[in-house]
This record gives C-alpha cells, sequence and structure tokens, in this order.
C-alpha cells in the first residue's frame, strides 16, 4: 500500500499505525471476476480499534467548510458513512441501489470496475444548499463516486469533500472527480 506522508499526518494517525490499519485489508485476487484484485475490508471493519481509528481518521480529514450532512453509497459506504457522521454530529442520508427506496427518487445510472449499476436518493432527505460529504470505501473506477456526487448536485446540494477509505491507484478513479476535493486515507496499487 502507498502511505502518503501528507495523507497520514492529515489523518493524525501515526505512519506505524495507519500501516497496521491498511494491514488489516485483504487483498483478494480474481473476485468477483477474473482480473480483479478485490480489496475485502471486512478484516479492518471486525478489528473495534481499527475502525474506531478509521472513522476518526476520515473525521479529521475533512477540508475546507462545515459538513452539513454525510452521504454515503450502498452498501459499504454505509458503514462507514453513518459512523462518520456520528462522529462530526451531523446526520446521514443513504444511496441505495435500484428498488429499495419508496417513490419518488433522483436516479442515476453508472459503471463501475466489474459490471454497471443503478443508484437512488430520496431527494427530499437532501436539503438545497446542504454542504455534503460523500464518502465510500474504495475509490475503484470513480464510477460510483461520480454518480453519487451528480444525485446530490441534483438535489441542489454542494458536494465539499469527496472521502474514501482507500484507492487503487492504477485505476485512477480521482480523474472521474476532477475538481473536487478528494480524500483517501491510503491508496493500493491495483
Ligand atoms: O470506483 P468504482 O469502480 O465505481 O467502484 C467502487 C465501488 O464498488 C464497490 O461497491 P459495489 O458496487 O461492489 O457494492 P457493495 O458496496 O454493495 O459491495 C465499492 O464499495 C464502491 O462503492
Ligand atoms: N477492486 C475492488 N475491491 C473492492 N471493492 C471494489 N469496488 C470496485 N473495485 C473494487
Amino acid at each position: 500500500m502507498t502511505l502518503e506522508a501528507r495523507d497520514v499526518a492529515r489523518s493524525g494517525l501515526s505512519t506505524r499505525r495507519a500501516s497496521e490499519v491498511a494491514g488489516l485489508v485483504r487483498a483478494v485476487p480474481d473476485f468477483p471476476e477474473a482480473g480483479v484484485t478485490f480489496q475485502d475490508i471486512t478484516p479492518l471493519l471486525a478489528d473495534g480499534e481499527a475502525l474506531h481509528d478509521v472513522v476518526r481518521s476520515l473525521a479529521r480529514s475533512v477540508s475546507g467548510p462545515q459538513v452539513d450532512l454525510v452521504v454515503g453509497m450502498e452498501a459499504r459506504g454505509f458503514l462507514l458513512g453513518a459512523p462518520l457522521a456520528i462522529e462530526l454530529g451531523v446526520g446521514f442520508v443513504p444511496l441505495r441501489k435500484e428498488g429499495k427506496l419508496p417513490p419518488p427518487v433522483e436516479a442515476v445510472t453508472y459503471d463501475l470496475e466489474y459490471g454497471s449499476a443503478r443508484l437512488e436518493v430520496r431527494s427530499a432527505t437532501v436539503p438545497a444548499g446542504a454542504r455534503v460529504l460523500v464518502i465510500d470505501d474504495v475509490l475503484a473506477t470513480g464510477g460510483t463516486a461520480a454518480a453519487a456526487v451528480d444525485l446530490v448536485e441534483r438535489c441542489g446540494a454542494e458536494v465539499v469533500d469527496v472521502q474514501f477509505l482507500l484507492e487503487i491507484d492504477a485505476l485512477a478513479g480521482r480523474e472521474a472527480l476532477a475538481g473536487r476535493a478528494v480524500t483517501s486515507l491510503w491508496g493500493v496499487p491495483a
């Protein structure tokens, strides 16, 4: 994994602790399909101290103005987004996969590293003008995150921060989020 000095400093973790926490993520070759190396965060989630460390680190990584709302994508974005919202003292809005939220909803279809999907939001839960932090576990191609930003902005809110636990450097997902404030706690090469 690549632990950039600036990211470690912002996270508030020592380089050693940041490496330990990042080391809990398991790289699984050829899952869910050949050629994809899946970043399995379940060992990190199952470790109470590591989970607490990453949630605090994400909260410390918030850049720019005060955040009013955290928005996370189904499913793994929920696992970090709700605790992050609690840490920041704000509410949490779930972006759900197709057909899970009652109408009316805004929806967007997008491509990701393996396949395509549709995300929906209840626009009534995202106030116009709200300053929103979008959070997910993994930045791969950036398709999911770009779709999330699009949905939030369609509600009339402002995306002030986009955060990830980790990013897959080789897939250059940041390019799909050009012009945004994007933070990940660490990068993995592929
Ligand atoms: O940058 P991208 O190429 O868009 O990929 C990243 C997305 O892929 C994973 O979610 P997935 O759709 O597999 O769903 P899950 O959270 O329900 O497992 C991950 O949690 C991100 O949301
Ligand atoms: N390689 C990967 N590992 C975990 N989640 C992902 N989402 C998209 N690509 C992924």
